[in-house]
């Protein structure tokens, strides 16, 4: 992990983030947080399908497999396509501290070019929390989970109020997450603290 520029490094009064009591048992996979969102929803044909699983402490997996809707240049991922599956991995993290937040910053590097076709296996993890900042750190790694790293990020989430997305998007789709009489799917597109 590069650990990123000095808007990205904890303050000194940063504390060590604390697993919510009811996250996902590590190994189990996390679903998709909304059906429609680009990075992990399943109703998404050009989207990512990201799958993340829960791991120890404040960690997760995930996988996405790089298709060819995906193309910067011929024959290999677009670095947007690569930052959105970290952001995604990233910002999965915060069910696991079941926090509402958004992405305030996100530094990528790209260490190797990615093909189409190719799986990338991303780890990540909090690193700390300070208010209502919640520090991250994720790798993408190609030919395999112990594979060489393709990409890397560090990352700043500022955590909000559910009111955040009330206030924002599109009332349509609001009002159709907001009926989904899944409750869990429900809390889920808005990522709630239930
Ligand atoms: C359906 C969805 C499901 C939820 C998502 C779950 C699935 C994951 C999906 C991927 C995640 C995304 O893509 S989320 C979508 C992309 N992100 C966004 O749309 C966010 C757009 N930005 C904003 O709405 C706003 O700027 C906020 C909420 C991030 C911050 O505004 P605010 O609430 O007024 O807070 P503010 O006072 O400015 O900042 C609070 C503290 O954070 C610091 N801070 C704020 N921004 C930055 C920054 N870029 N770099 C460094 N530091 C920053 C401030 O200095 C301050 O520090 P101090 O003074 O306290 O020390």
């Amino acid at each position: 992990m590069s650990g990123g520029s000095a808007a990205l490094q904890p303050p000194a009064d940063a504390v060590k983030p604390v697993r919510h009591a009811d996250a996902p048992a590590p190994g189990e996979l996390l679903g998709a947080h909304y059906s429609q969102c680009f990075g992990c929803g399943g109703e998404q044909p050009h989207g990512l399908h990201l799958e993340a699983r829960a791991g120890e402490g404040v960690s997760l997996t995930a996988e996405f497999t790089v298709q060819s809707a995906h193309q910067g240049a011929p024959g290999l991922a677009h670095g947007g396509v690569l930052t959105t599956a970290l952001d995604e991995t990233l910002g999965s993290l915060n069910w696991l501290l079941r926090t509402v937040a958004v992405t305030g910053r996100l530094e990528t590097d790209f260490a190797r070019p990615v093909p189409v076709g190719t799986t990338l296996y991303l780890s990540a993890e909090v690193t700390a929390v300070a208010g209502r900042k919640i520090y991250s750190s994720a790798v993408g790694r190609i030919d395999g989970p112990d594979g060489p790293v393709a990409v890397r990020a560090d990352a700043l989430f500022i955590e909000v109020k559910v009111d955040h997305f009330i206030d924002h998007g599109r009332q349509e789709e609001i009002r159709a997450a907001m009926n989904d009489p899944d409750q869990i799917r429900r809390a889920r597109a808005f990522e709630v603290n239930p």
